[in-house]
């Protein structure tokens, strides 16, 4: 019966010949700095201009609450006030290709046979990759190496097999209790727990040496007590290393003799630069001597830097040029010599061949209903696809994740009965950030991990290193800051020499982007989003019931606009269920009533560590950080905020948001100086820092730092914008 009121209510509004909703509401604009903000409502269609609108009236709040119990009748216009979508122009570029695979077998290296049968009957692998035959060799012979191959080409074990081929051989052998001969340094957590589960795997046959990762998230006194039985192969994120150099007497490098550091490039992006001094210095404050790798799919120019100051002597290799510029000989001046072999095409980054790369324009307004449509294609009507959804921040990851198993596989309450049918059977939702628990990001990845199918929405904490098998679809629901991200992004799938798919999603005013990457080598077709929303039409969900009998046929374009609006529809309706999930979606709670009006199921899970900073406020202060050579791409005045409100499941543009990013005249730059509680996380780099660091930050202080964070938010006024 409701769901009849409330498809009349939204065909009514449908047909309606101005197009106008039987309410309205009126809505100022935020912030000033925005473009004014109309309510879709006001806006009549093209030719339609000359017809009078209805007259304009303003809601109360009784009346608004009212309406709450009445879901359907405020409906949205998806479809009108959209800026025009621009004509991709471009010229199709030569992507550069390496060849992953040799015919090369392990058994021509000169390693133990042990190895060789572990690394054919536990990692069944038989042949090595290019990257493996030109690495292995070089570091076999004790010699430095900086590495640059694609994406899923096989670098871990490049440095694995060398690695514990040289420390099994040591005499006297080697003693749990002599503490590490090996370093590797990687940025995030998942990728230490991966590298160590490789080591373990390599190290089966020679269970004397002993690999251990710290990663934070586990009790430091745990830590603290593994380190002291000993671990010969460490592999940490930095942050870890250095509170444990500070605070663990036991831990020291007497015997390192092997420094290797993956996604070395990322490493110095997070602004982790002071913590590899760190390291350094205690390094070579124990011992002299040392081999040094540092390997990358996307070696940039800052890496010289850190070649510089780690590297001895080292040799460059770089799968993308030719064989025998590959191994340079390397002097004082060969270091020269890397600053330009290797970094000259630093910006043409290698692509596997194998990697379909699509890109699809949206207007903001329509960009949650064409994320949905496109999950719904691949993963309930093509089945057997396994998607990583990426988000520029946690709140938007959680707000996403939450909306998206309501709504695509729960269903909202009033329907459920109607929707179990279709919906848990195809879709599993997943995410994974900075903000979340230790434990339960190990549980979503090994979950991920080993899945055939499912959705995992995250941040750039997924973006790097992470080898998740069967992955066939990357999306960029937020473009990212640079061209080398994108590129780790996309390298989540088509690992190997397998097929996979990617697609980045667009405003009309970032189309600019394309020809950015471009400019980079990189290649990448349009789909059109009428042709994702379509997909709508196989979802009965999203039927408006019709006069009559009348079927549904294909892909009118009209019916793929209805039920896209029936689908803004539902997000809509589960967004102003409830204060909470308003707040949530828009803007920062009350102090002392944070998390109370929140989803249940979003509190059980995160206690206090999660919602306290809007999705919407969160996506447009990242909106804000991108670096300066992508302003003109990325420019938080070039958005439409009623418009993004939309992409959120809000009715309006929320008003006075706080921590609004640093746009606006000098006067209201001012202002916000003198409110440094709300504003002094949000300015350009170091906002990006805080968010970037969140994802990568060692754990130690966890404890720490959330009970401080509740003790501040307890302070009226005090509202702190988590990262
Ligand atoms: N010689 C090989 N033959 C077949 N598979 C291999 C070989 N070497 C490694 N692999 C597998 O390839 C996958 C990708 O390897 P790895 O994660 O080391 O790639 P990577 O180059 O480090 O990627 P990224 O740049 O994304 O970190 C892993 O599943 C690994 O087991």
């Amino acid at each position: 019966m409701a769901h009849g009121r409330q498809s009349k209510a939204l065909k009514r509004k449908l047909q309606s010949p101005h197009g106008n909703p039987p309410l309205k509401r009126k809505c100022k604009p935020s912030g000033g700095s925005f473009k004014k903000c109309t309510t879709e409502a006001d806006i009549r269609e093209k030719g339609n201009s000359s017809k009078k609108p209805l007259p304009k009236k303003q809601l109360s709040d009784s009346q608004n609450e009212s309406l709450k119990s009445r879901p359907f009748v405020k409906t949205s216009s998806l479809f009108r006030n959209n800026p025009d979508i621009p004509e991709i122009h471009r010229k199709a570029v030569q992507q550069v290709q390496e060849d992953v695979f040799t015919s090369d077998s392990f058994s021509q290296l000169d390693l133990h046979p042990h190895l060789i049968s572990t690394i054919t009957t536990v990692l069944k692998i038989c042949s090595m990759t290019s990257v493996q035959k030109q690495t292995i060799p070089v570091l076999l012979q004790g010699k430095d190496a900086l590495v640059r191959s694609q994406t899923g080409s096989g670098k871990t074990l490049a440095y694995g097999i060398p690695l514990v081929q040289s420390l099994q051989g040591m005499k006297p052998k080697i003693q749990r209790s002599d503490g590490p001969y090996a370093l590797i340094l990687v940025p995030t957590r998942e990728l230490a727990l991966q590298s160590f589960e490789t080591m373990q795997k390599l190290l089966k046959p020679f269970a004397w040496v002993v690999p251990g990762v710290l990663m934070g998230g586990e009790k430091r006194k745990s830590e603290k007590a593994r380190l002291r039985k000993g671990i010969n192969i460490l592999i940490s994120t930095p942050g870890r290393l250095v509170d444990h150099i500070k605070s663990t007497e036991c831990i020291h490098f007497r015997r390192t003799r092997w420094l290797i550091i993956d996604e070395a490039d990322r490493i110095l992006d997070l602004g982790f630069e002071k913590d590899i001094a760190v390291i350094l210095n205690a390094l070579n404050a124990e011992r002299e001597t040392r081999q040094n790798v540092l390997l990358s799919a996307t070696l940039t120019e800052g890496v010289t830097r850190l070649a510089d100051i780690s590297l001895n002597d080292p040799i460059s290799i770089s799968i993308a040029d030719k064989i025998q510029d590959r191994l340079k000989p390397a002097s004082q001046e060969g270091k020269e010599a890397i600053s330009s072999s290797m970094f000259m095409d630093q910006e043409n980054f290698a692509v596997p061949e194998k990697l379909k790369q699509y890109v699809i324009m949206v207007p903001s307004k329509l960009r949650l209903v064409t994320l949905a449509a496109f999950i719904l294609e691949k993963c309930k009507f093509e089945k057997r696809n396994k998607m990583i959804v990426f988000f520029s921040s946690c709140e938007q990851v959680e707000f996403h994740y939450e909306l998206l198993l309501k709504v695509l596989s729960g269903g909202l309450e009033s329907e459920q009965r109607e929707c179990l049918s279709v919906s848990s059977a195809h879709f599993q939702f997943l995410r994974l950030h900075g903000n979340m628990e230790q434990e339960e990001r190990t549980e979503v990845f090994q979950e991920f991990l080993k899945s055939k199918t499912g959705i995992l929405l995250c941040t750039d904490v997924a973006a790097r290193g992470l080898d998740l098998p069967q992955v066939t679809w990357i999306i960029q629901y937020n473009a990212p800051a640079s061209p080398a991200e994108y590129i780790h992004r996309i390298g989540r799938t088509a690992r190997i020499g397998c097929h996979g798919n990617s697609l980045l999603v667009l405003a009309p005013s970032e189309a600019e982007y394309v020809s950015l990457l471009a400019s980079h080598k990189i290649n990448v077709s349009e789909i059109k989003m009428e042709k994702v929303l379509s997909s709508l039409m196989k979802d009965n969900r999203f039927k408006l019931p019709r006069s009559g009998n009348k079927k549904s046929c294909g892909t009118d374009p009209q019916e793929v606009r209805e039920r896209a609006t029936v689908l803004q529809t539902k997000f809509e309706n589960y967004v102003h269920s409830s204060e909470g999930t308003v707040r949530w979606a828009k803007k920062a709670p009350l102090c002392g009533e944070r998390q109370q009006s929140y989803p249940r199921s979003l509190r059980l899970q995160h206690g206090a560590s999660v919602g306290d900073f809007s999705a919407l406020q969160s996506f447009l202060c990242a909106y804000t950080t991108y670096p300066r050579n992508l302003k003109h791409i990325f420019h938080i005045k070039s958005l439409h905020l009623g418009h993004v409100a939309k992409s959120f499941g809000l009715r309006d543009a929320p008003q006075n948001l706080s921590a609004l990013p640093a746009v606006g005249s000098k006067k209201k730059i001012k202002a916000r100086q003198k409110r440094p509680d709300l504003l002094k996380k949000t300015h350009g780099k170091h906002r990006l820092a805080e968010i970037l660091r969140s994802e990568y930050s060692s754990g130690m202080d966890t404890g720490v730092s959330k009970v401080k964070k509740k003790k501040k938010q307890r302070k009226p006024g005090n509202q702190k914008i988590p990262t």
